[in-house]
């Protein structure tokens, strides 16, 4: 694991934003672990957070003239990481999106640079796939064209059918998603961890039951 990737590992820990304990997903299942985005909610965490997705963005080789974040936590996702990347000496413009359509002053439900060129979307997680599949009609409906997917954490896990959601999403649009960690490297991690020795079994059942292979 590289070492940003274990870095960001322990952040989100410190930050409470990665715990562990009993926690319901979005498709029903008990999870020994979960990954709140939400909390990383001052400055500094979300200067940090900001960083990991610029490195693991340029490390990833992926191209892309702009960013989008979907509504509403893509949002400042976007906006942190366009700051972050401009500080690496790649400044991109970034729109994002409003769940509402405004029907007055400038109207719709784009913001920001005009959607044009190669467009990297900017989340936190996939869970079924329905932000992505919505940013890419948005993207693709304004002419531009959906370039990747960057995310915070990777939970390599099933679906539906035989593929997780990162998979799917990237076979179905043919687009490369870039996580600063996955699941994998939380598991490296908790290895290398006497503190959360105790979470061990637990996190592997889950992923034994769940998981889907690198
Ligand atoms: O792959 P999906 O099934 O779309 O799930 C992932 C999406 O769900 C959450 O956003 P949500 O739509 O709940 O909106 P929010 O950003 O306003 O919390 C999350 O921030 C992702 O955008
Ligand atoms: O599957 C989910 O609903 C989910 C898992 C997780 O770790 N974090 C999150 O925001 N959603």
């Amino acid at each position: 694991m590289s070492d940003f990737r274990q870095d960001f590992i322990r952040f989100a820990l410190d930050k409470q934003v990665l715990k562990f304990g009993e926690f319901v997903t979005k498709a029903g299942r008990l999870s020994p672990y979960f990954f709140n985005a939400g909390l990383f909610n001052d400055g500094a965490s979300t200067l940090a957070l900001s960083r990991f997705y610029a490195k693991s963005i340029l490390a990833s080789g992926v191209g892309f003239d702009m960013l989008f974040g979907p509504a509403y936590k893509g949002i400042i996702l976007a906006a942190a990481t366009s700051m972050a990347l401009a500080e690496e000496g790649r400044n991109v413009p970034f729109a994002y999106n409003r769940k509402e359509a405004k029907d007055h002053g400038e109207g719709g439900t784009l913001v920001g640079a005009p959607l044009k060129g190669r467009v990297l979307i900017i989340d936190d997680v996939i869970s079924a796939g329905t932000s992505v599949r919505e940013s890419v009609e948005l993207i693709r409906k304004a002419g531009a064209e959906p370039a990747g997917v960057a995310i915070a954490l990777d939970r390599m896990e099933r679906g539906t059918g035989a593929l997780s959601a990162v998979q799917e999403v990237s076979q179905q649009y043919g687009l490369p998603v870039v996580a600063i960690a996955t699941l994998k490297d939380l598991m490296t991690f908790i290895d290398g961890s006497e503190a959360l020795a105790a979470h061990r079994a637990a996190v592997k059942a889950y992923r034994d039951t769940y998981g889907v292979d690198a």
